[in-house]
């Protein structure tokens, strides 16, 4: 389903104490409002309204580099006031487009999440996550006994909340209440009908200074590592020079290729796009081509990297092993590590080459072709 997202991030952060405002600082190393821009361009987001003040305006830039397909809109000085701006700025969508809006504050998005918020948009005019109280609740004034109260059929409301841009536009005009605090409170008071769908215990809201510490140790459980594999054989032909993990090697005969035949570098691309589910190498750059006859292949390699980047990834480690009987490749594995260190932004001590031959046997043991295998980790959001 085709939706758009408006994060609202132009809080001033007051209750999670000095400094930076919230939406600006880092869990696990990643701006806290990355974390949910990723999530959303991840899940296909047709657009992405950032809500911030006009100071974060620069600072935006710099914590989404790399990413593209959002926009910014001025917030207000309230939440319900900024979510309103969020909307008017998606004017060029279509009206009965579902929007989502979303708390900068909830870095943990998840994709079953947004999509399990669009699915029961389909039933109803507002959906919001939501999870059961699992705890006993008291009512406690000062200096009184501490009253229980019954959790039966509590809820505590998360976002991304989402309606059609229309209702939710239509609600907002209505509302005559005090400060709503979340969008679903104002469709409900339009007279919409409003589901809740299943929430996230991962997808709290940075509220308190403390609940950066606890950030920390849920953002290792809010991401998966994935494994991917590539294998890539390519024939001798004649020639004088062999490109092999991004190097070039003089030797007395070439690999035959439609790019430059760097079957290293080819089945590294492989078991990237195959750890991330974006098919093969064929499928972006197709050897029917003639755009990539004669191609540098460290230009596949760097496409796959992004397209990791884009899923808010990164890449742990890669393995390569080069099975030939010739040219010798312990010589030149340090370069070729170097190189792959160099195009994948890696430490040196996460890229790793190896060689074997196999004894003469097979088609490389008879000098006729050389083939390559990659392995690689990867880190992704769940
Ligand atoms: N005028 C406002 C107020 C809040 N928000 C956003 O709404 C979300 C939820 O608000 P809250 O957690 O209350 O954030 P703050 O208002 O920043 O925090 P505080 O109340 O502690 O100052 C946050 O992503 C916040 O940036 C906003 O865009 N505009
Ligand atoms: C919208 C919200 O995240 C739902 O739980 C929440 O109400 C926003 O935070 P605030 O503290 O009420 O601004």
């Amino acid at each position: 389903m085709t939706f758009s997202a408006v994060i609202v991030a132009a809080g001033s952060g007051t209750r999670a104490g000095p400094g930076q405002a919230k939406q600006w600082r880092l869990v696990a190393g990643k701006p806290v409002l990355r974390w949910s821009v990723e999530a959303f361009l991840a899940s296909g987001a047709a657009q992405i309204v950032i809500v911030t003040t006009e100071d974060g305006g620069q600072a935006l830039y710099d914590v989404l580099a790399g990413l593209s397909g959002w926009s910014t809109a001025l917030g207000g000085a309230t939440r319900a006031l900024s979510v309103q701006s969020g909307l008017a700025a998606l004017a060029a969508r279509p009206v009965d487009e579902p929007v989502l809006i979303h708390d900068a504050a909830r870095p943990f998005l998840s994709g079953d999440t947004i999509a399990g918020v669009l699915r029961a948009l389909e039933d109803a005019d507002a959906v919001l996550p939501a999870l059961p109280v699992a705890d006993t609740l008291k009512r406690a004034e000062p200096d009184q006994n501490p009253v229980t109260t019954s959790r039966e059929h509590l809820w505590r409301a998360q976002t991304p909340q989402a309606a059609r841009r229309e209702t939710l536009l239509a609600a907002y005009a209505a509302w005559s209440g005090g400060e709503p605090t979340d969008d679903a409170q104002v469709v409900e008071a339009a007279g919409g009908r409003v589901a809740i769908a299943p929430g996230d215990p991962l997808l709290m809201k940075l509220t308190y200074p403390e609940d950066f510490a606890m950030a920390e140790r849920l953002a290792g459980a809010a991401r998966i590592t994935r494994v991917g594999q590539g294998f890539d054989a390519h024939r001798w032909g004649p020639g004088e020079e062999v490109w092999l993990c991004g190097v070039a090697i003089k030797h007395d005969e070439t690999l035959i290729g439609h790019s430059d035949a760097d079957a290293g570098l080819h089945a590294l691309t492989d078991a990237i796009l195959g750890a991330i589910g974006e098919g093969d190498i064929g499928d972006h750059f197709p050897p029917t081509d003639p755009k990539w006859k004669g191609a540098a292949s460290d230009l596949f390699l760097k496409h796959a990297a992004e397209l990791v980047t884009a899923k808010g990834g990164a890449i742990v480690n890669v393995d390569v092993t080069l099975i030939c009987e010739r040219p010798k490749i312990k010589p030149h594995r340090q370069a070729m590590r170097e190189r792959l260190a160099q195009i994948l932004a890696l430490p040196l001590d996460r890229v790793s080459v190896k060689a074997t031959t196999t004894e003469k046997m097979g088609f490389t043991g008879r000098g006729e072709g050389l083939a390559a295998s990659a392995v690689v980790a990867v880190e992704t959001p769940a």
